[in-house]
């Protein structure tokens, strides 16, 4: 493809941005499929569409908006992108995560990634939340990691390591208010896969996927792994919206499919606004 944005482009970027609002983000939010409600509990809001940014890439994808909307949350100054790029959409790793990268030069320091995912962990549920712990980049052990090409100093070293990837204060955080908000029967934390897409997986790559992880999806990977580079302190969590079929002796109706995949983030979407608001405001004391 087209190379890769330039430090200056990516400057550019945040300057459309700055230009266009007086908010100074330090939290980052990326809304997954059908969540971008997270991105309407923000008060004084400025809303910027991707295309509104010149060479910036736009989504493609049902259940996403593709805007940044900047604003308040509990005395915090935020950015949230009301939707995200996907590897299937056909954008390579480096363009999925560069929105990571214009965030760094705005001044964010904590990137929140929220996701949908399928459940292979056999003790999850549809509607369940996941606290990512840890992941498996796929694609990217097969080089489609956002990091690849000359390395971009300004932001970060040649070699991450990615052994502490999803902050454990956070993820700590994230367990107690979970308690706190009387909803830990459903918050578990894991291990999520992912996988390039678009078709879903077989029944034999989810059995070979599911010896590591809990939950795959088709995103977020890309995004984590460059907020690491850029010094930011990562938390990510997946809304589980359908059970994975792992054996292709199982009946066909519990095979996936998009549309319960957005309307399950309805079902979810209160509670998700509630962790999720809760650990920002409380983040900077763990
Ligand atoms: N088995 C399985 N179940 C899933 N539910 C949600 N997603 C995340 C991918 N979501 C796509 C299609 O809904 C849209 O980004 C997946 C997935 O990748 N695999």
């Amino acid at each position: 493809g087209m190379p890769m944005y330039t430090y200056s482009e990516l400057e550019g970027f945040a300057k459309v941005i700055q230009d266009r609002s007086e908010h100074k983000p330090s939290v980052g939010i990326i809304c997954g499929t059908g969540l971008g409600g997270l991105a309407d509990v923000l008060e004084h809001k400025t809303v910027i569409p991707y295309s509104d940014i010149p060479h910036f890439p736009v989504s493609t994808v049902k259940g996403h908006h593709g805007q940044f909307v900047l604003g308040k949350m509990k005395g915090k100054t935020v950015i949230c992108m009301q939707g995200r790029f996907h590897l299937y959409e056909g954008y390579p790793a480096w363009k999925i995560a560069s929105p990571v990268r214009v965030m760094s030069l705005l001044g964010v320091k904590t990137l929140f990634i929220t996701n949908a995912a399928g459940g292979m962990n056999k003790n999850y549920n549809v509607g369940d939340v996941m606290i990512i712990k840890d992941h498996l980049f796929f694609p990217g052990l097969a080089g489609m990691n956002p990091l690849v090409g000359p390395n971009m100093s300004q932001f970060g070293e040649r070699f991450i390591s990615t052994s502490h990837l999803y902050d454990a204060g956070l993820r700590k955080l994230a367990r107690d208010i979970a308690k706190e908000i009387g909803c830990s029967d459903f918050v578990q934390e894991g291990v999520y896969a992912m996988v390039g897409g678009p078709s879903f997986e077989s029944p034999a790559e989810l059995r070979l996927l599911n010896l590591t992880c809990d939950v795959v999806g088709m995103s977020t990977c890309p995004e984590a792994i460059t907020a690491k580079h850029c010094g930011m302190r990562v938390f990510g969590m997946s809304l589980v919206t359908n059970k994975c079929l792992m054996d292709v002796d199982l009946t066909e109706e519990d095979a996936p499919n998009h549309v319960e995949v957005l309307e399950t983030g309805k079902l979810r979407e209160e509670i998700l606004q509630e962790l999720v608001t809760k650990v920002v405001e409380k983040m900077d004391n763990y």
